[in-house]
């Protein structure tokens, strides 16, 4: 069963993901983590980037992104390349040549999701990967139907999460309709995975991950599969877990041997 840690608001969220990274850090000086795009990690990387102000040397840390559109140029402000230089790279100090995006140009898109593969086993895997969840239940792109085993590939976007990611662009229109994105099965290499989720949109999608049958209608079911996995909510995206009072039980009588997260 995932760890299901409620949390008062979004920067409580960010302390505590930043807090185990700090942690993991402080183990492997070049850990590899997994880093998601979207609104709902920005906290997690504003925190981090406060304790990189402080003194946190993250410059040996290496990255590998989700996902990224297919279709606009890397250097458009919204592709996920120019948010991972803009949000993570830049604040974070991260060495950008160890911070790796998958390539959605079109030259080479056949063969763009076995490269990425490639160099997230030379790297050794995924340390911590940090997910947030589509209102339609996705992780990374892996939109409904995704297999639990699929790897990096292009996957066409739903109409769903086309219209979600129109505030990112002038309309709907102009959102790409294929993305390159690790699967459900990269995910699930990974040796830990912290989703999060913020606001009432979202609790329809932690519910079906968290508590509803393990379905490729859900992808984010999926993470039920994974031995650590953690997902952090606030009050709202928890609000139709059913289970509710034991996970808040279960977090206020954590044995102090089990660290949170890490
Ligand atoms: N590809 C991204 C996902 O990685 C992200 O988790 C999701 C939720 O976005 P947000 O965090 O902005 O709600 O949408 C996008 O489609």
């Amino acid at each position: 069963m995932a760890e299901v840690i409620v949390v008062r608001n979004r920067e409580a969220a960010g302390a505590l993901v930043a807090e185990a990274i700090e942690r993991l850090v402080a183990g492997k000086r070049d850990a590899v983590l997994g880093l998601a795009t979207g609104d709902t990690p920005l906290p997690v990387y504003r925190a981090l980037a406060e304790r990189v102000a402080l003194g946190l040397d993250l410059s040996a840390v290496r990255g590998f992104a989700l996902d990224e559109y297919v279709g606009i140029p890397v250097a458009h402000p919204e592709s996920y390349h120019s948010v991972i230089d803009r949000e993570v790279i830049g604040p974070l100090r991260l060495n950008p040549a160890a911070v790796h995006v998958p390539d959605g140009r079109a030259l080479g898109i056949e063969t763009a999701g076995e490269r990425f593969e490639h160099a997230i086993v030379a790297a050794g895997g995924v340390d911590l990967q940090i997910l947030g969840v589509g209102t339609d239940g996705h992780i990374g792109f892996n939109e409904p139907g995704s297999s639990f085993a699929s790897l990096t590939r292009v996957k066409t976007l739903t109409k769903q999460t086309r219209e979600d990611n129109a505030r990112f662009f002038a309309s709907v229109d102009e959102v790409p309709i294929h993305s390159i994105t690790q699967g459900l099965g990269t995910i699930l290499r990974a040796k830990r995975l912290v989703l999060l989720a913020f606001g009432a949109a979202k609790a329809h999608a932690i519910a079906a991950a968290v508590e509803g049958p393990l379905t490729a209608s859900v992808p984010a079911s999926a993470i039920q599969l994974h031995p650590r996995a953690s997902v952090v909510v606030d009050e709202e995206a928890a609000s139709m877990l059913l289970e509710l009072d034991y996970y808040l039980d279960a977090f206020s009588n954590k044995p102090t041997w089990d660290p949170v997260i890490i």
